[in-house]
């Protein structure tokens, strides 16, 4: 016997070691199952034979070794392990996270890959004659004698009954057919003529090619990001070398999907979280055979096992949704990075707002930076114009000039889309006698009033009621809507427009299987000529028949505590905004809004993201922020105050004994209560990583000892982007 030590799915910030037979066939990445407790778990082989393990004698064996190859390939273990350190996450569970479900539960790899049949010795020699009297069992014979089928070429002339008898008479057998790796495309079809940025972009990355390299494309909306994309890979495709590329959502545009299949004659796969744990492991084996030449995916992509990575792309890089909000909190663009140094391959960065973060690494010449500063065909910027909401009679809050507008694009027979990113019919109900709000009891947030489901939904907890019948103040009957949602929005236009057909574009109105591939086609069709949607709509949409983008109200962003509040406003302005004029017909926006001297406002509509990006920068040096420092945050959640503040004080009480980083808190977090717990935060900066990093180490090796850290949800976010 030897001794493995194993990476458990427990949050426990060790390794544990077991008993493996000394002539096992087992390697580091592999799965393995193990008795814990009383439970049996799926862990992940870390080290064979460490040194310093316990005593052999008190060691339980290994249950059983689930693979002959490594799941996780020694690249992976080590972007893994360093994303574990990093993040200060337990690696079991980081290790197991990076597996497909099917994977996680121990299932038999083997089961899930492709199938041949072919015949036995036996069967090779076998006399025809003896199976003269089944003749479904002496055709396939016959067939198999002649080449070995897949199953689903064999199913599609035999039946499973007939091949299972010529299995039971050791006749034919299974045998597992690894996908074979893509072959180099033999012609692409044609691609666009570049524009000058275009091409000279193309070059950076072609020539960066077989070497650790970041790059940030920072391309107007409009620019053609997808073509640099799409003309760079080529090259590396022909040298058959595969090609990852992260996308926030891809659910919200097909449209990429349809570019990347249409250019080329290899295998383009998808990733995103509406797979079934069947078609994701099917895609991870594709990746990690090398069948697969593109995978196109959502954060988790990062994680699959690629055979042979030349370059990854993540597009829309200051997409919020890249960092995984809960659990092992990652930020998918920064491990991704890490990622492409282990592989030895270029990474591009493509935005038409780049994150501060980003711009900061290019304007410091740690990226290479290439400039895309204008639209791709020509077409013009869209044209901002403030509305100044200030004493004007709004109808369903529209101000007239914006109305006429409407009325105006529409009859030009172009889009018209309306951005407001509040979903529902009304934030709140409000009783008209006592000026009583309807509110979550388990939030400190308002219920949002959805009309068509008749209910009354928390957008934080997602806790739902009826709609009461009576004030819970006074017990008045005079319940109004307070404000306005993207659904009553669309019922209001309908009622100015009943003529014109419209679509909205929400969480609420895309639920239905089938229901946003629809709206999407409407767009496109024209069959929708209003257009009224959330954030969804600032997606990487390209209509090109929408010429006026109204947006409707902005001002509840504003003003608000978050440091990145602005830097977020400034991007969804800016892709919202970039929806306008993409076609032949030109852009204009409309803003409304109660502040239009805001400097925010007055900065983007003038100068430009770019513009505004690189001012805030300087404001984020000046007040010494990320990314001009390092940024944690712990985060305590229990059902009564005291436990967050006193744990939380636990912490900085620790922290301030050994290190020189600056604290701020314990603080109650901006929500301060969600789903029925109070909620606090510690913010640690530092301008020096390692020493924020040997803090919190430090102090994560004394938390599991204090009795409060079990009366307390606590949470580490390294980097953290939302601070709600
Ligand atoms: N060199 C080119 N010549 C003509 N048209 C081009 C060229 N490159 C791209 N286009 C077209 O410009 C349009 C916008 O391109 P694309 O969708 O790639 O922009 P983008 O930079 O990704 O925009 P966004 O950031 O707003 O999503 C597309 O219709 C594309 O076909
Ligand atoms: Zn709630």
């Amino acid at each position: 016997m030897t001794v493995v030590r194993v990476a458990l799915p427990v949050p426990l910030r060790q390794h544990f070691d077991y008993l493996i037979e000394a002539n096992a066939q087992v390697q580091v990445g592999c799965r393995v199952l193990v008795p814990f407790g009383n439970r049996k778990l799926v862990g992940i082989v870390w080290q064979l034979d460490p040194n310093n393990s316990f005593d052999s004698n008190k060691l339980k064996p290994v249950v059983a070794v689930l693979d002959t190859d490594p799941v996780l390939p020694a690249l992976l273990c080590q972007l893994l392990s360093f994303a574990a350190d990093y993040y200060h996450y337990p690696l079991g569970e980081v290790l197991i996270s990076a597996l497909p479900a099917l994977l996680r539960e121990g299932r038999n790899l083997a089961d899930y890959q492709p199938k041949a049949y072919q015949l036995t010795d036996n069967g090779k020699q076998l006399d025809a004659s003896t199976l003269k009297r089944s003749a479904k069992q002496l055709a396939l014979w016959q067939t198999l004698l002649r080449h070995q089928l897949t199953e689903s070429a064999l199913l599609q002339q035999y039946s499973r009954a007939t091949l299972k008898q010529l299995i039971d008479k050791q006749l034919a057998e299974e045998i597992i057919v690894p996908p074979q790796p893509f072959s180099a495309p033999q012609i692409a079809a044609k691609g666009l003529k570049l524009t000058a940025a275009q091409a000279m972009a193309v070059t950076a990355v072609t020539q960066a090619f077989g070497r650790f390299e970041r790059l940030l494309l920072e391309g107007v909306t409009g620019s053609g990001k997808t073509e640099v994309y799409l003309q760079s890979i080529a090259s590396l495709l022909s040298q058959q070398q595969q090609v990852l590329v992260i996308v926030p959502e891809i659910g919200l545009t097909p449209q990429t999907l349809a570019r990347f299949q249409a250019r080329f004659d290899v295998p383009v796969l998808c990733w995103h979280s509406a797979l079934t744990d069947s078609e994701r492991l099917h895609c991870w084996l594709q990746a990690s055979t090398g069948a697969a030449a593109i995978i196109i995916g959502t954060r988790s992509a990062l994680f699959l096992p690629f055979w042979r990575l030349g370059l990854i792309i993540i597009d829309e890089e200051h997409d919020q949704s890249l960092k995984q909000q809960d659990g092992f909190r990652y930020h998918a663009r920064d491990l991704a990075i890490k990622r492409a140094a282990l592989h030895h391959c270029p990474i591009l960065l493509g935005s038409a707002t780049p994150s501060l973060e980003s711009l900061h690494n290019a304007l410091s010449k740690r990226f290479i930076h290439l400039p895309l500063p204008d639209r791709a065909a020509g077409q013009a910027l869209p044209q901002f114009e403030l509305v100044d909401l200030k004493q004007q009679v709004l109808q369903f809050g529209l101000a007239s000039q914006t109305l006429a507008k409407i009325k105006q694009q529409l009859a030009q027979g172009s889009q018209v889309m309306l951005f407001l990113n509040r979903r529902g019919f009304a934030p709140a109900l409000s009783c008209q006698e006592c000026g009583w709000l309807t509110e979550c009891h388990r939030c400190s947030a308002f219920t949002t009033y959805h009309k068509q489901s008749r209910q009354l939904v928390c957008h934080h907890c997602g806790a739902s009621k009826a709609i009461p019948r009576q004030c819970g103040g006074c017990g008045s009957t005079q319940l109004k809507p307070l404000g306005q949602g993207t659904e009553q929005l669309e019922e209001n236009l309908q009622q100015l427009f009943p003529d014109v057909a419209i679509t909205r574009l929400d969480r609420d109105s895309t639920r239905r299987k089938g229901a946003l591939h629809q709206a999407l086609e409407d767009i496109h069709g024209s069959g929708a000529r209003l257009i009224v949607g959330t954030q969804m709509l600032a997606k990487g949409h390209h209509f090109p028949n929408v010429s006026l983008v109204v947006i409707v109200d902005v001002d509840g962003a504003l003003y608000s505590s978050d440091f990145r509040a602005p830097e977020q406003l400034a991007q969804l302005l800016t892709q919202v905004a970039g929806r306008a004029g993409r076609g032949s017909c030109g852009g204009t926006v409309l803003l409304q809004t109660h502040y239009p001297e805001h400097a925010l406002l007055q900065d983007i509509i003038n100068n430009g993201y770019a513009s505004f990006a690189r001012s805030a920068l300087l404001e984020r040096q000046q007040t010494c922020l990320p990314p001009y420092q390092h940024l944690a945050m712990f985060s305590a959640e229990a059902h009564q105050t005291d436990p967050c503040q006193q744990w939380l004080q636990q912490v900085a009480d620790g922290i301030a004994a050994v290190a020189t980083v600056q604290l701020l808190g314990p603080i109650p977090a901006p929500m301060e209560r969600r789903a029925g717990k109070y909620r606090w935060q510690l913010q640690l900066y530092s301008a020096n990583r390692s020493s924020m990093h040997q803090a919190l180490e430090h102090i994560l090796r004394l938390v599991s000892s204090w009795p409060l850290s079990r009366k307390v949800k606590w949470q580490l976010d390294v980097d953290p982007t939302d601070l709600t």
